[in-house]
């Protein structure tokens, strides 16, 4: 069994997340912080206002003070680190940075969010180099701001932690229980050899193959499947068995079985039951199937026969109240 990667990034563009603010952006744009995917650079490329960065970056300050970039996460949650990436930014990344957070209610505009606190104490930085600072604080956060003293360049930020929903938005309702959205995330996989199935729980379609979950072709007569977490302990309606995309490489079928882990471990193959049986799939298609059970679990398990992997997988359903 493979790792099932890292926690997610709550800021991620593809996820929600905004640049809001920022002090300043002369020489390259705020928005490319939360970028998906990793910095590109083609040296000796000059724009009207300089070198053309992959990244943030101020200009040279020449008064006393700091550049700062306020980011409204995509998915609130309890922060466990975050990345500082320098990529690229050699002659001109920032000496030192900070990153503070706050926990907003509704919809405040950038210059209403008060309650900031550090979360990344001010740390020396390198030029071209991805800084990992690890986050202790356990609240629930909904922003960050990140400070370069006293300026340069900045190619991404990473946040990675636990999403944390309002609760508000769930009970009670028809909801995605395998959304990363609502709390959901992936806690074993098989194989993810070409991209990862933390991305059939992203929010919104997948627009190429890169954004689904894709898996190495398989030699060996087995099959291969995730397990998700869901948001919490619920019933699922139906679920939504999306090959979007995969237009060779689809599964030729596919099977989902729950687990109520409250009750049993998820290595006890006689406590998972059927939700779906082995059914035929189609390439780039989004299956709905309507489910006929009423029992409740806390995790599912898509088995893919033989590869291949999805674009998305939506069950859904409601919790427990
Ligand atoms: N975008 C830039 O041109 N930045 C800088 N210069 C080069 N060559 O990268 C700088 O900070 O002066």
């Amino acid at each position: 069994m493979r790792g099932h990667g890292r926690l997610p990034d709550l800021a991620l563009r593809t996820y929600g997340g905004s640049v809001v603010a920022a002090s300043d952006e002369s020489f390259a744009a705020k928005e490319a912080l939360i970028r998906p995917g990793r910095p590109e650079f083609r040296p000796r490329t000059f724009g009207a206002k300089g070198q053309v960065y992959d990244g943030w970056e101020t200009r040279r300050r020449r008064e006393p003070g700091h550049e700062w970039a306020v980011v409204r996460l995509g998915l609130p949650g309890v922060i466990r680190s975050v990345v500082i990436d320098t990529a690229w930014f050699t002659g001109n990344y920032p000496p030192f940075a900070s990153v503070e957070a706050c926990t907003a209610d509704g919809y405040p505009a950038p210059d209403e969010l008060t309650g900031w606190v550090e979360i990344v104490p001010r740390a020396a930085l390198t030029g071209d180099t991805a800084h990992e600072f690890e986050v202790t604080d356990p609240r629930r956060f909904t922003h960050v701001r990140v400070n370069v003293f006293p300026d340069g360049g900045v190619a991404r930020m990473r946040v990675h932690g636990e999403v944390v929903p309002d609760p508000r938005l769930l009970s009670g309702l028809t909801v995605d229980l395998a959304a990363l959205e609502n709390g959901a995330r992936v806690v074993a996989c098989s194989d993810e050899f070409y991209s990862s199935p933390e991305n059939v729980l992203a929010p919104g379609l997948a627009r190429n193959q890169a954004e689904g979950w894709e898996t190495a072709r398989r030699r060996d007569g087995g099959n291969d499947w995730l397990i998700v977490a869901l948001a919490g302990p619920g019933t699922v309606a139906v679920a939504e068995l999306d090959t979007t995309n995969l237009l060779y490489n689809a599964p030729g079928a596919a099977a989902l079985r729950g687990i109520d882990g409250r009750s049993a471990a998820l290595d006890d193959e006689h406590a998972w039951f059927t939700l779906l049986p082995e059914t035929r799939l189609q390439p780039d298609t989004r299956h709905r199937f309507r489910l006929d059970d009423d029992r409740p679990l806390t995790h599912a398990r898509i088995d893919i026969f033989p590869d291949g992997g999805l674009a998305r997988l939506r069950l859904l359903g409601s919790l427990l109240s």
